[in-house]
């Protein structure tokens, strides 16, 4: 074979797919942002959607990397320029996915990751519906939800306090996800994760060059 004909999964061989929106949601703390580096690491393919928060910088994160930190006006101004895909108040501070990079993302064919909450996971269900594949990551308990928020040593005492007593509250919507893990193991749930991502891919409304390939697969027939 010459180094120039075509592999089995080179890009010219490929089918032509749709891109879709991964969301992983759980209480903070439970793992979606180490699950999510670990899916970028193995899917250079996948483009992680960086969110707008109003919310302060934790020491160690990046501006642009981590979040777009911004002020409540610039927040104001992009909602009301329709520059969201969808908003939430989260822990008294406003976050939300800008549109542009995630219709981008999808009109290259690339897929999109989102840690989002379940109420910006609401709205993208009712707006993207065909496109939302849903995760929700729950603690195998409360004392580990706890010890890893604490041992992330990020936020201050009251703001793991409030972050815990909030849990409840956002694990109430596991059920309208559409699929649900309990993160004992992280090298478990990036494999499930991934296992999630490597089937929804595979859906028949996703592939979308189908009907074109099948044509031709037909006429060497
Ligand atoms: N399976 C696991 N076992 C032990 N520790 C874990 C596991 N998954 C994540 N952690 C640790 O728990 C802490 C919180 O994880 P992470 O920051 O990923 O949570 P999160 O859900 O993204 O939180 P937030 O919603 O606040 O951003 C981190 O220190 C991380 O290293
Ligand atoms: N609805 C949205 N929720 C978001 C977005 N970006 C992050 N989040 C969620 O906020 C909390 C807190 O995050 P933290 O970084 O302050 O710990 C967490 O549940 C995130 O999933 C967003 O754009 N929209």
């Amino acid at each position: 074979m010459s180094s120039t004909a075509p592999t089995p999964d080179s890009t010219a061989d490929r089918i032509r797919r749709r891109g879709l929106m991964l969301v992983l949601s759980s209480p903070s703390g439970a793992g979606k942002t180490t699950i999510s580096r670990r899916l970028l690491e193995q899917n250079p393919d996948v483009a992680m959607s960086v969110s707008v928060t109003t919310r302060q910088k934790r020491p160690g994160e990046v501006h642009g990397r981590d979040y777009f930190f911004i002020d409540p006006t610039e927040f104001n101004l992009m909602v009301n320029r329709g520059q969201l895909l969808e908003y939430a108040k989260v822990f008294d501070n406003y976050y939300g996915t800008p549109r542009e990079a995630v219709e981008q993302s999808l009109r290259g064919g690339h897929d999109v990751l989102f840690d989002i909450d379940w109420q910006g996971t609401q709205q993208l269900r009712e707006t993207a519906r065909t496109d939302l594949v849903s995760v929700f990551i729950l603690p195998p308990s409360a004392h580990e939800l706890e010890r890893r928020l604490t041992t992330r040593a990020q936020d201050s005492a009251e703001e793991i306090a409030r972050r815990m007593a909030k849990a409840n509250d956002e694990m109430s919507h596991w059920s309208e996800y559409d699929y649900v893990i309990v993160n004992h193991d992280i090298d478990d749930s990036v494999v499930a994760v991934q296992g999630i991502l490597d089937t929804e891919r595979l859906k028949r409304e996703r592939q979308v060059g189908l009907s074109e390939f099948v044509r031709g697969l037909q006429a060497g027939f």
